[in-house]
């Protein structure tokens, strides 16, 4: 081909290409805005509507599978065959990994030892969602992990400048960075997807998710598609997991009348045993410990919706198309509906459940509320109920001078400084 068409073929292909960037560009900066800004005004609204029950119609786009919502709500036997006891075995199998690593640590340092505690949780909850859910294949698991560790810190960062329309859009440093992580996260998803399939059959919550996306009638892209968000999900899961038991420490630490409470209640139940699910359900005071690190520190921040037709809200109209973000932080330490200690850890307000603890329990959210709710929320809170009870009967702590509060969000609410605790074995 001679030269100078070959230029005007690629003179084209520029034009185009810019023409199809401005053009994006123009609609995230401008027209989206003004139209949402011109409904918004014509309503009276300054700014989103913070308290309200999320309805059925605003819904998450991604399909969710039957048989995943039966493990919703089952709890954790149905996320593998193991059984409910087999699912208590796993967990303190990966707790002991653990506390052997605490112990030979405080030994190395001559008794009282500071641990920086926030990686041991995240491989203890890492550990834990990957043998529950995913069955085999560990290793991959391990990277997929790191890799969205990655992508979550990335991620964090261009939330400060999500605010500034088709930000996303532009081939920053980091959004380049955020682009090709995404990229290698679904392609080792994918990867994960392919082994299980040449594999055949598991009894776990990856076969689940495949099944239910095989038989709800999507095409081959949509499949791979709702494959790689939902696994995605369950992997970002075990960090949610792995803050809130980081922040139950952080404030165990800081109470020690709590943390003598729910020592005496862990050696009183299990006696030198390793937890299972009876003795679980009897531990109350470290359930309302539980709900208590929940309501102050929920590990997912927003629930957001998106409404599939337009739709009313007391005097406020949701229009079709339009993503509606809840701050459950706000809702869950507002003085109108906790009293006026809205802001204090007082695990003592659960003792009659979340019934008891506040004038409309439909606003203590922390794993969502719906037809979508958390998947894993009885997984996670058997983890922190082993986890935590093998703990305080094991080893006494406190907070470390070197503690700086900076409660931060990245895709989870953790502390931005992490936690260092003052550890010594009993
Ligand atoms: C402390 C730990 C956890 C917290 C605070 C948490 C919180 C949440 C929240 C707020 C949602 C959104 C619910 C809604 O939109 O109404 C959610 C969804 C979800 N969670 Fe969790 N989660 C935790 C642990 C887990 C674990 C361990 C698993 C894995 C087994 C899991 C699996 C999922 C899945 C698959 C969804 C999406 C459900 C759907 O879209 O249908 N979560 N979680």
């Amino acid at each position: 081909m001679e030269l100078h068409i070959l230029f005007k073929v690629f003179m084209s292909i520029g034009v185009v290409g810019f023409l199809g960037v401005f053009l994006r560009l123009y609609h995230a900066l401008v027209v989206k805005p003004n139209r949402l800004r011109s409904l918004l005004k014509k309503q009276g609204i300054n700014g989103p509507p913070q308290k309200f029950l999320l309805g059925n119609i605003l819904e998450i786009k991604r399909p969710r599978a039957e048989a995943v919502t039966k493990a919703a709500t089952n709890g954790p036997p149905a996320f593998h065959n193991c059984g409910a006891d087999g699912m208590y075995n796993l967990i303190q199998e990966s707790a002991a990994t653990l506390l052997d690593t605490w112990e030979s640590i405080i030994e190395n340092q001559g008794g009282i030892a500071e641990i920086k505690i926030d990686e041991h949780m995240r491989s203890f909850a890492g550990d834990v969602v990957s043998r529950a859910c995913f069955g085999s294949n560990f290793s991959r698991n391990k990277e997929i992990f790191s890799r969205l560790r990655a992508l979550e810190e990335v991620a964090s960062k261009a939330v400060l400048s999500a605010n500034i329309p088709g930000m996303g859009l532009l081939p920053t440093k980091s959004n380049r960075a955020r682009w090709a992580l995404e990229k290698e996260v679904r392609a080792l998803i994918l990867k994960v997807v392919k082994e299980r399939n040449e594999v055949g059959c598991e009894n776990d919550l990856l076969q689940t998710l495949l099944d239910g996306a095989k038989n709800a009638n999507l095409g081959q892209d949509s499949i791979r598609q709702f494959a790689v968000d939902n696994c995605k999900n369950i992997y970002q899961a075990g960090g949610a997991t792995a803050a809130l038991a980081t922040w139950c420490l952080m404030l165990l630490a800081s109470n020690q009348e709590w943390q003598d409470r729910v020592r005496a209640e862990a050696l009183q139940v299990c006696n030198g045993l390793i937890p299972n699910v009876d003795m679980v359900l009897k531990m109350k005071q470290l359930a309302m410990v539980i709900h208590e690190t929940l309501r102050l520190y929920p590990p997912a921040v927003v629930i957001g919706r998106e409404a599939l037709e337009d739709m009313k809200f007391g005097v406020i109209t949701v229009p079709k198309g339009v993503n509606v973000w809840t701050s459950v932080t706000r809702l869950h330490t507002d003085p109108k509906i906790w009293g006026p200690d809205a802001y204090k850890f007082n695990p003592e307000r659960f003792a009659n459940g979340v019934t008891g603890a506040c004038k409309q329990p439909h606003l203590y959210m922390p794993f969502g509320i719906g037809p979508r709710v958390c998947l894993g929320q009885h997984l996670a809170q058997a983890e922190l109920k082993v986890l935590i009870s093998l703990i305080v009967a094991k080893f006494s702590f406190s907070l470390s001078p070197k503690y700086v509060h900076k409660p931060s969000f990245t895709m989870v609410l953790e502390p931005g400084n992490g936690v260092d605790l003052l550890v010594k074995k009993l």
